[in-house]
């Protein structure tokens, strides 16, 4: 295996979103059956928000494609329903900023920023801990938009062996502001969660699907990445593409933000060609080719991922191992 060539690039212009795009409501046939829209989940730190938002969409969050990135919110998960009677489509959104622990004019400003975002959805969904509401809880109560509908999740109730007790609780969150519905849920049981689903169904408004199928996808981002350094080296070098090249990711790491900023993915990759003589194709006068792969390549990606991307790619030479590798382990061996 050779290597001594290395294309990368972090340069980081902000990707340019269109934001009206990707919200026309088209899909299938039958289209008009679905409600759908968007959706925020809040509460206090440690409430169960995101195994909630795990539960209700799957393992895998599903990734948006690039079209379905550009709306104005962050997009953590969608849940397209399909079953008859209740098609929906749930989009499930970020609310950056929200925070309950300190007062000051920043993070009062902060708070009108989640107001406003909170605004922009169209349902709530408020999470509590079941025989839990203390400050914290009432604080974000006061952040919730007047007149938005917001649905009560009372989490964790696998917790409370007598349920009757909950019941004077539930009383009690009665009086801290009119609710769309209160839903008593177990997220890590997965207890309730259609009932769940079917309040939050009565206030989406929009008929049809916001996202049709084909933009959505369960692709991991390690696979998506791979493939859109493929597409840019299909697309610059067209004829020229050597035989047998293929990308591997060799390195996929995400990286907490600091502040405001996102995560950072750190992304490495090989174009893994055939044979010495390849190579030069792939780099280019210059390393100008293997430049334009990085940048354009990582471009695309800090669009999908909504967040930035620190991305090398360099070129290798799959050696005759590899291949020895290969068909050992197709005649079963290791
Ligand atoms: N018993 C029980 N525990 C739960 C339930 N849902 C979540 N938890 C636990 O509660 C803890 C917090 O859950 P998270 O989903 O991380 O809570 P969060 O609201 O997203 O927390 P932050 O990210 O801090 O805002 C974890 O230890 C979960 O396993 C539930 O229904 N029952």
């Amino acid at each position: 295996m050779t290597n001594d060539t290395t294309g990368h690039d972090d340069g980081h212009d902000l990707p340019d979103f269109d934001f009206d795009a990707g919200a026309d409501a088209t899909g299938p046939a039958n289209a008009a059956d679905y409600r759908s829209g968007y959706v925020a989940i809040v509460g206090r730190p440690n409430v169960g928000k995101s195994t909630l938002l795990n539960r209700l969409v799957g393992e895998k969050i599903s990734i948006v494609s690039r079209k379905a990135q550009t709306t104005r919110h962050r997009i953590t998960g969608i849940l397209t329903d399909e079953a008859k009677g209740r098609q929906a489509q749930f989009v499930f959104v970020d609310t950056p900023g929200f925070q309950t622990k300190y007062s000051n004019a920043l993070n009062r400003a902060m708070n009108r920023g989640v107001t406003q975002a909170l605004n922009d959805v169209d349902v709530v969904v408020m999470v509590v801990e079941a025989g839990r509401y203390g400050a914290a809880d009432q604080q974000v109560v006061r952040l919730l938009p007047e007149g938005k509908p917001v649905v009560l999740v009372v989490n964790k109730i696998d917790r409370i062996a007598d349920k009757t007790t909950l019941l004077p609780f539930l009383a009690e969150l009665g009086q801290a502001r009119s609710w769309a519905a209160v839903v008593p849920v177990s997220a890590a049981k997965g207890k309730q969660t259609q009932e769940l689903l079917g309040e939050i169904r009565k206030h989406l408004p929009n008929e049809g699907l916001l996202f049709p199928e084909d933009e959505l996808t369960d692709k991991s981002e390690r696979f998506l990445a791979a493939e859109y350094i493929r597409e840019k080296l299909f697309r610059l070098l067209g004829d020229e593409l050597p035989y047998g090249a293929t990308v591997e990711i060799e390195k996929f790491e995400v990286e907490p933000g600091k502040g405001h900023q996102g995560p950072l993915r750190r992304i490495h990759a090989a174009i893994v060609v055939d044979r010495d003589s390849h190579k030069p194709m792939v780099i280019g006068k210059g390393g100008e080719t293997l430049k334009r792969i990085a940048t354009e390549a990582r471009q695309d990606m800090e669009r999908l991922f909504d967040g930035k991307v620190y991305l090398e790619v360099w070129v290798k030479v799959k050696s005759g191992w590899t291949d020895d590798d290969r068909l050992l382990r197709s005649l079963g061996y290791e």
